[in-house]
C-alpha cells in the first residue's frame, strides 16, 4: 500500500500545507509516535487497538465458528463498529455464503430480509461490545422468533461475539450460545481486527489470518516520521489541512467493492475526531460514479475539502469491444479497468487544477491482505491525528444523549433529554 501525497503539495499555495510545512510538523508526529507507543505498550484504552495485527488469534475464531459448517447465509446482528468493518470485509471479497447485515431497525427491511432467508441453514452472528445496544438487541429478539416461527433451533444457529458483561452476555451464558469475547481496550469502531470483525469473514470462509498479515505490514512501518509511514502521512495530512480549515474529508474509492469501507471510515475519522468543535467530516463518495454528481462541488464549491482516492492497481478487467459507432473509437478495443484509471488519474488532475488537495492511496489487491493493510493504515492515521488534534481519540460521549431519549420515549426509564424530545418546538408547513 502507497500514500501519495503529490497533489497536496502541487495545491499548496492554496491551503498553505508545503512541504516544508509538513516538515515542521514532523517533528510534532514523532512526538505523537512516542506517545502512541507508549500507549500500545502499557495496553491504554484505544491504543491497544493497533496491536490486534500480533494480539488476535485467527485460529481461536476459526475454532469458535467451526461448529457452523457450510451455512448459506450469515446474517450479522450489530451496529457501527459491531457490523461496520465485518461488512467492509465480506463486501469486498467474493464468497459462497451470503452476508447480510441488521445494522438498522427499519421494519420493513428487517421483514423483507428475514423473508428472504432459508433460516434453517442460515447462522445469525450477534455482536455488541456493551451487550446493551438497543437496536441490536430488539433486532435479535425479532431473528429469534423467525426462527422460531420456521420450526429452526435459534440457539443452534446464534453465534455472540460480546464483552463479559451486558443482556447479551447474559442470554449467551443463560442459553449456552458459542461466542467469543471482544478484546479489552478495543473501541467498536478500531475493532475489526479483532473477533468483532472477523467472525463473520471466517464464517464466509476468508481468509483471515492474510488479513492480519496485511495489518501487520502496515504496523511494521509506524515510525516517527510521516515520510516512512503511509498511515501517519495520511493522519498528518488530514490533520494539518483540517487546520487550515479543510474540514470535510470525501472518502472516494475507485472500486465498488471498497463502498462499505467508506462508510466504516466515516464511523472511524466522525466518531474519534469529531470533539470539542474540531473535526473532519467524512463524506462518501464512489468513483467514478460521483464524478458526475459530487466533483462539480469539490471542484468549484467551498475551499473546505480534502479528497482522497483509492484504487487498487491489480484487479480483473473487462474488454471493451471495438466499435465503428462515430466518435467511440477511442474507447473501443480498450477496458473498463483503463477507462476507470483514466478517470482516476484525469479526476485527481482536475481536482488539483481546481485548488483541491487530494490524497491518492493505492493498494496492490483489495484482497484480504490489501483490506488489513488499509484497515490498519486509516486506524493508525486516525489516532495520529487525535494525537495532533489533541483531542480524546477513543470516545465517543456525544452518542449517549439520544440513546437515554430513545429510551425514554420507549419508556425505559426517566430521562430529561426524552422530556426535551417532547418539548420540541414545531413549526410545520405542509
Ligand atoms: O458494540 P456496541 O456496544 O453494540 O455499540 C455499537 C456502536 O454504538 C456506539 O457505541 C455509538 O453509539 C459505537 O461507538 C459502537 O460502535
Amino acid at each position: 500500500m502507497q500514500v501519495d501525497l503529490g497533489n497536496v503539495l502541487d495545491t499548496a499555495s492554496a491551503h498553505g500545507v508545503s512541504r516544508e510545512a509538513l516538515d515542521r510538523l514532523d517533528g510534532r508526529v514523532a512526538a505523537a509516535h512516542d506517545r502512541i507507543e507508549r500507549g500500545r505498550e502499557a495496553g491504554e484504552h484505544g491504543y491497544e487497538s493497533l496491536n490486534l495485527p500480533n494480539s488476535t488469534d485467527p485460529a481461536a475464531i476459526r475454532d469458535a465458528v467451526s461448529r457452523f459448517d457450510d451455512p448459506s447465509a450469515v446474517v450479522t446482528v450489530g451496529i457501527g463498529g459491531s457490523a461496520l468493518g465485518a461488512a467492509t470485509l465480506t463486501d469486498a471479497l467474493e464468497s459462497d455464503v451470503d452476508a447480510y447485515y441488521l445494522d438498522n431497525v427499519d421494519p420493513e427491511a428487517v421483514e423483507r430480509l428475514l423473508d428472504s432467508l432459508d433460516l434453517a441453514s442460515t447462522v445469525v452472528n450477534v455482536v455488541s461490545r456493551s451487550g446493551t445496544t438497543a437496536e441490536t438487541l430488539a433486532n435479535f429478539l425479532v431473528v429469534r422468533e423467525a426462527m422460531a416461527d420456521a420450526g429452526v433451533d435459534w440457539a443452534d444457529r446464534t453465534f455472540v461475539t460480546t464483552g463479559e458483561e451486558g443482556n447479551l452476555r447474559d442470554l449467551a451464558d443463560q442459553h449456552d450460545l458459542p461466542s467469543l469475547p471482544v478484546p479489552d481496550g478495543v473501541p467498536g469502531r478500531f475493532s475489526v481486527l479483532s473477533t468483532v470483525g472477523l467472525a463473520a469473514a471466517a464464517l464466509c470462509g476468508h481468509d483471515i489470518e492474510a488479513v492480519l498479515e496485511g495489518a501487520a505490514a502496515q504496523e511494521a512501518r509506524l515510525s516517527d516520521s510521516l515520510f516512512d509511514s503511509p498511515a501517519y502521512a495520511y493522519g498528518a495530512v488530514s490533520y494539518a489541512l483540517a487546520e487550515r480549515g479543510l474540514r470535510q474529508n470525501a472518502m472516494m474509492p475507485y472500486a465498488e467493492s471498497l463502498e462499505t469501507f467508506s462508510e466504516w471510515f466515516a464511523q472511524l475519522w466522525a466518531e474519534s475526531l469529531g470533539k470539542d468543535g474540531l473535526g473532519q467530516t467524512p463524506l462518501r463518495a464512489l468513483g467514478a460514479t460521483d464524478q458526475h454528481s459530487q466533483l462539480q462541488l469539490y471542484r468549484a464549491g467551498p475551499r473546505d475539502k480534502l479528497v482522497t482516492l483509492v484504487r487498487a492497481t491489480e484487479r480483473e478487467d473487462v474488454a471493451i469491444p471495438e466499435t465503428d459507432l462515430d466518435g467511440l473509437a477511442y474507447l473501443g478495443g480498450s477496458s473498463l479497468g483503463e477507462l476507470l484509471d483514466a478517470e482516476f488519474e484525469a479526476t485527481e488532475a482536475s481536482l488539483a487544477a481546481a485548488g483541491c488537495p487530494n490524497v491518492r492511496i493505492e493498494l496492490d489487491r483489495v484482497d484480504e491482505y490489501g483490506l488489513g493493510e488499509l484497515l490498519y493504515a486509516m486506524e493508525a492515521a486516525c489516532v495520529l491525528y487525535g494525537e495532533l488534534a489533541s483531542v480524546d481519540t477513543f470516545i465517543q460521549p456525544a452518542v449517549e444523549w439520544g440513546k437515554r431519549a430513545a429510551r425514554g420515549l420507549l419508556g425505559g426509564g426517566d430521562f430529561e433529554e426524552a422530556e426535551a424530545v417532547e418539548e420540541k418546538s414545531r413549526l410545520v408547513v405542509e
